[in-house]
C-alpha cells in the first residue's frame, strides 16, 4: 500500500462508520492543489544544485491550510499528499480553525551547509510565495527543518508581500515566534502518554519507555516523560539505539546531542544497540518519533510494547496496524498524539495577527487544555462505538470537516 493509499484506507474506514456519502468522500479526499517545483540554488562551491520541492494543499473548509515543511531524501509527492490529508484531519481533531497541507524538498539536509540550507529555502519560497500566505496556507517545521528555516521563510515571503509574520509558524522566539512551540509536539506526546497510562491504571514510575528518533519531537517527549518519572530506557537516532535498563539520563543525552553536531553518536552512558532493535524492546510504551512506515508487516510480530504512541506521522503501516489491533496493542494515532505542534502553531499565528503575547506558562496551560479535550472526545467515542482510537480520531476529524464542507456548498 502506498503512503497516500494508507491515509485513504483509514479515511474510508471512518467514513463508513459515519455513513459519509460517496460525493462527500470525493470532495474530502481529493486535494485542492498539488504543487511540484524545481528548486535550483548555488552551492558553496559555486555549482548549481537542483532538487524537487512539493506543497500539497489538501483542504481549507475549516480555515487556511496548515502543515509542515520536511527536508528529507525520501520526500516524494505521494508521501506529501498523504501527510497533507492527515493535517486536515489533525487540525479538525484538536478543533483549531485550519485545513491541511504539507510540503517539503527531497534533499538530505545533512549534506547542506547552513548557507546552502538558507539558499535552498529562499529559492523554494521564490517558487511558491504566491500560493501561501497567512490566510491561505501557513507552513511550519517538520523533519529536517527548524525555527531558523522558518525565519528564512518569513523573511523571503516578506520581500514579495510586505511584513507578514503570520505566514509561517515555528519561528524563533526572538523573531515573532512563541515560547513553547519548539517543545510543543513532544510535550503534547508526553501529556497524552500520561493520560493513556492514567486510563489504564499504570503508574509512570513503573513505566519503561523506548523512543525512536531524538530530534525535536523525540527529545522533548523524552524530557517530559522523564520529568514525570517514567523510565526512558531507550532512545535512538540514525547513529543507532542507546539502552539502559534502569533508565537513561535524558538531560545528559540532550547535552550530548547539543555538543555533538546533533547526534547521539558516542553517547557513553548507555549500551549501544542496532537502531531497529529499539522497536522490538520489551518495554511498556513505544514511541516512534522519526520516520513513517517503521512498523510494518515484516517486523510487527516482534513489536512487544502493549502501548504505542505515534509521535511521528504514519509510523505504522496499515497492514501492521491491523495486526497490532488484533493482538490488543493500545495505539494512540498520529493525528491526535502529535497534534501539540500544530496547536501551538495556531497560538503563534493568532498572536502574530493580533500582536498580543502569551508567556510560556500560558502556552503550556492552553496546550494541555486543547490536547486533553481532544483526547477525551476521541477516547469516549472509541469506547462508545467500539472502534480503535485511530478510527475514532478519524471519525471526529472527518465529521467536522464534512460539516464545514456541506455548509460551504459548491458555490
Ligand atoms: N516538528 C514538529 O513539530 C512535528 C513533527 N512531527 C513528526 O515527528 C517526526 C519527527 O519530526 P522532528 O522531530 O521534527 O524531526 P527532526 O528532524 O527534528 O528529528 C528526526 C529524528 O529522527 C531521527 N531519525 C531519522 N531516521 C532515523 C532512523 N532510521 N532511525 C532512528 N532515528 C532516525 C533523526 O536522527 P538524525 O538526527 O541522526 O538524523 C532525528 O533524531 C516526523 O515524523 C514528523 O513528521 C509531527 C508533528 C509535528
Ligand atoms: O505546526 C504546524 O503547523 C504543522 C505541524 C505538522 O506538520 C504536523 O503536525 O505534522
Amino acid at each position: 500500500m502506498k503512503s497516500s493509499e494508507a491515509a485513504q484506507f483509514y479515511f474510508s474506514r471512518a467514513a463508513d462508520q459515519l455513513g459519509v456519502n460517496e460525493s462527500m468522500r470525493r470532495r474530502l479526499m481529493i486535494p485542492r492543489r498539488e504543487i511540484q517545483v524545481q528548486v535550483s540554488f548555488e552551492t558553496d562551491k559555486g555549482e548549481v544544485a537542483t532538487y524537487v520541492g512539493y506543497r500539497v494543499q489538501h483542504n481549507n473548509a475549516r480555515g487556511p491550510m496548515k502543515g509542515g515543511f520536511r527536508y528529507h531524501p525520501q520526500v516524494d509527492l505521494d508521501e506529501i499528499r498523504s501527510l497533507a490529508a492527515l493535517m486536515t484531519v489533525k487540525t479538525a481533531v484538536v478543533n483549531i480553525p485550519y485545513g491541511g497541507a504539507k510540503g517539503g524538498i527531497a534533499v538530505d539536509p545533512r549534506t547542506l551547509s547552513l548557507t546552502e540550507k538558507e539558499r535552498i529555502t529562499r529559492k523554494f519560497i521564490d517558487q511558491i510565495h504566491d500560493v501561501i500566505g497567512p490566510d491561505i496556507d501557513i507552513p511550519a517545521p517538520d523533519m529536517g527543518t527548524d525555527s531558523q528555516t522558518m525565519a528564512w521563510i518569513m523573511s523571503q515571503y516578506n520581500k514579495y508581500h510586505g511584513f507578514n509574520p503570520g505566514v509561517v509558524t515555528g519561528k524563533p522566539v526572538e523573531y515573532y515566534g512563541i515560547p513553547g512551540r519548539e517543545e510543543a509536539t513532544g510535550r503534547g506526546v508526553g501529556i497524552l502518554t500520561l493520560k493513556v497510562l492514567g486510563r489504564l491504571g499504570r503508574k509512570p514510575q513503573q513505566t519503561r519507555v523506548a523512543i525512536q528518533g531524538f530530534g525535536n519531537v523525540g527529545s522533548h517527549a523524552a524530557k517530559y516523560l522523564a520529568d514525570a518519572e517514567c523510565k526512558v530506557v531507550a532512545i535512538s537516532d540514525v547513529s543507532g539505539a542507546y539502552y539502559r535498563a534502569d533508565g537513561l539520563d535524558v538531560l545528559s543525552a540532550i547535552r550530548h546531542v547539543n555538543q555533538n553536531n546533533n547526534s547521539l553518536a558516542g553517547f557513553k552512558e548507555a549500551e549501544k544497540l542496532p537502531g531497529d532493535q529499539l522497536l522490538e524492546l520489551d518495554v511498556d510504551v513505544l514511541i516512534p518519533a522519526a520516520l513513517g512506515g517503521v512498523i510494518h508487516e515484516a517486523n510487527v510480530d516482534r513489536v512487544k510494547a502493549p502501548i504505542i504512541i505515534e509521535a511521528a506521522n504514519e509510523p505504522v503501516r496499515p497492514e501492521a496496524d491491523e495486526i497490532l489491533a488484533n493482538k490488543g496493542t493500545l495505539l494512540l494515532p498520529d493525528i491526535l498524539a502529535n497534534a501539540g505542534g500544530v496547536t501551538v502553531s495556531y497560538f503563534e499565528w493568532a498572536q502574530n495577527r493580533q500582536f498580543y503575547h502569551w508567556n510560556l506558562d500560558r502556552v503550556r496551560q492552553e496546550l494541555e487544555r486543547v490536547m486533553s479535550q481532544a483526547f477525551e472526545t476521541v477516547w469516549d467515542l472509541s469506547r462508545a462505538r467500539k472502534v480503535s482510537l485511530r478510527t475514532a480520531a478519524f471519525m471526529v476529524g472527518i465529521e467536522r470537516v464534512a460539516k464545514a464542507t456541506a455548509l460551504i456548498g459548491v458555490a
